[in-house]
């Protein structure tokens, strides 16, 4: 296989994310595409803050599996289906904030609606404070490929962009690169934080 040339990239957007506190523990998992069928995707129960090159695995975005016999990440069928889904996807990252699991929680719609934050513009295509920004949020589910379907099902109606929140879990989003998946991550994460201490000073 020829070297993924995102992949030191990946790796040191892990690294970052470690730093930022964003995959406490085990949590979180992330991958970049490798061509047409392929991904590179964390190996289940790691640390994802002092993961090493040997810790991806490549796995089938068809079959969800790795044919090296060891585990991906118990989500890998998220990744997958939207590697599969948005062929401009190239890389996933899925992370465990503080600010996502709480703010998923206290938003008790189908979606998180941002706006008025300039901060919005670290978004791709987003142009202005004015408009809004809908991260749609999904109940949270151990059965992956149940949830996968239920967010293929939202998507037919309500496409996809820059990520999706699971209840009470965390952020999934991406970019057609690392770089762009890291920026749509620190730009939401920046605007999660707004968000929830706008609600919570306005709730005094
Ligand atoms: C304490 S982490 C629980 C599982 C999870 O949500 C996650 O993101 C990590 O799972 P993985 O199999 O990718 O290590
Ligand atoms: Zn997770």
């Amino acid at each position: 296989m020829t070297e993924n040339l995102q992949l030191g990239a990946l790796l040191a957007a892990c690294h970052w994310i470690g730093q930022k506190g964003w995959s406490p523990a085990t949590g979180g998992n992330m991958s970049v595409r490798e061509g047409d069928a392929h991904c590179l995707i964390t190996e289940s129960g790691k640390d994802k803050g002092s993961l090493t090159a040997e810790d991806f695995l490549l796995v089938e975005l068809e079959s969800g599996l790795a044919p090296s016999g060891r585990r991906p990440s118990a989500e890998t069928g998220l990744h997958t289906m939207l590697y599969s889904r948005y062929p401009e996807t190239g890389a996933v990252l899925h992370t465990h904030s503080v600010n996502s699991t709480v703010l998923s929680r206290v938003e008790r719609s189908g979606a998180l609606v941002l706006e008025g934050y300039e901060m919005q513009k670290s978004l791709s295509g987003q142009t202005s404070h004015l408009d809004q920004v809908v991260i749609p949020i999904f109940d949270n589910g151990q059965d992956i490929p149940a949830l996968a379907q239920k967010i293929i099902a939202s998507s037919e109606h309500a496409p996809l962009q820059y990520g999706f929140l699971l209840r009470g879990h965390g952020l999934t989003c991406w970019g057609r690169d690392v770089a762009e998946a890291r920026r749509h991550l620190e730009g939401l994460e920046f605007l999660f934080q707004c968000e929830l201490q706008r609600r919570l000073l306005e709730a005094k």
